[in-house]
């Protein structure tokens, strides 16, 4: 288990604040970025105040007057701390921190919920799309049942490389089968299989314009009962602000407004990491 969070996760996740130097407190939080000066970072009052003014986001009639908090970097340190990461997960983080695009990763945080759910599901047919270099994926792995199979789709080649280094060395590559390619060439093959209604668990983090399209085809493959996750679905807050209309964030959003339309699931938005919504197959 981890016992501390290096500058090398920090800047690979979205959500979490860094301390470069002792003078300044960059800060990312959700597409926003602060500094702290040092002195104010130092000063406990300051600090208080820049905490309470970020962390109540809500405590109006329109919320019932409850109390809704959002995660500022104190808390998000504090929750990472009461995260069990595995220390063969924490290896790969730290290794793919020093290679481009580690920001795509999936927090601990969020890796130990999909692990969660696949737990309580007592999940044994999985299958995710987009890999990068397995963190999400190994997560789910360590957690399946002896002959349990995820089915782990994935485009990029020198990602997959990493990946199915860590598959060996935490011991799951046999519970990993690895599809390298196109992810919806991947999943349509799967349903040609007569795999259908087969699978327990999914979990989409790949191209954000073709969630609708791999929704679709992992509804087939899912049973009844069983869930899909889908990762970013706050885009980086930019779903929320009408000002932003890029294509990337409009597909998001559509996406996010179709699934609440969509009576074949129940669904549920969780604010972790960059957003994630589950959805269970009726
Ligand atoms: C956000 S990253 C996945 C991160 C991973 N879940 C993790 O936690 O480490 C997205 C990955 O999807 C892959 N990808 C994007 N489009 C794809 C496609 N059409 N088919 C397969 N993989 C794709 C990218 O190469 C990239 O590695």
């Amino acid at each position: 288990m981890s016992t501390g969070w290096g500058v090398a996760h920090r800047l690979a996740n979205p959500v979490v604040g860094f301390r470069p130097s002792r003078h300044c407190l960059p800060v990312v939080q959700s597409a926003r970025v602060w500094v702290v000066t040092w002195p104010v970072y130092c000063n406990v009052k300051a600090l208080k105040s820049v905490a309470n003014a970020d962390t109540v986001v809500a405590t109006d009639d329109s919320y019932g007057h409850k109390e809704v908090i959002s995660v500022n970097p104190r808390l998000y340190d504090y929750l990472l701390a009461n995260v069990r990461e595995p220390e063969i997960l924490r290896e790969l983080r730290d290794e793919t921190a020093t290679m481009r695009g580690s920001q795509m990763q999936v927090s601990p945080d969020q890796a130990q919920l999909l692990a969660m759910l696949v737990q309580i599901l007592g999940a044994e047919r999985c299958i995710e799309v987009g890999v990068y270099t397995g963190y999400s994926s190994l997560a789910i792995a360590l957690v399946l049942p002896e002959g349990g199979q995820l089915v782990a789709c994935e485009r990029d080649a020198k990602s997959l490389e990493v990946a199915q280094k860590y598959y060996n060395r935490a011991g799951v590559s046999k519970k990993v089968n690895v599809k390298h390619g196109l992810a919806a060439d991947t999943l349509k093959s799967l349903i040609q299989n007569g795999e259908s209604s087969s699978y327990d668990f999914a979990f989409v983090d790949a191209e954000k314009k073709m969630y609708q399209n791999y929704f679709e085809l992992l509804l087939q493959l899912v049973r009844v009962g069983g869930v899909i996750v889908i990762d970013n679905v706050l885009w980086h807050g930019r779903v929320a602000d009408p000002l932003v209309n890029d294509s990337k964030t409009v597909s998001i959003r559509n996406f996010n407004k179709n699934l609440m339309d969509d009576a074949r699931v129940s669904i549920s938005m969780v604010p972790i990491g960059d957003g994630m919504t589950i959805c269970r197959k009726r």
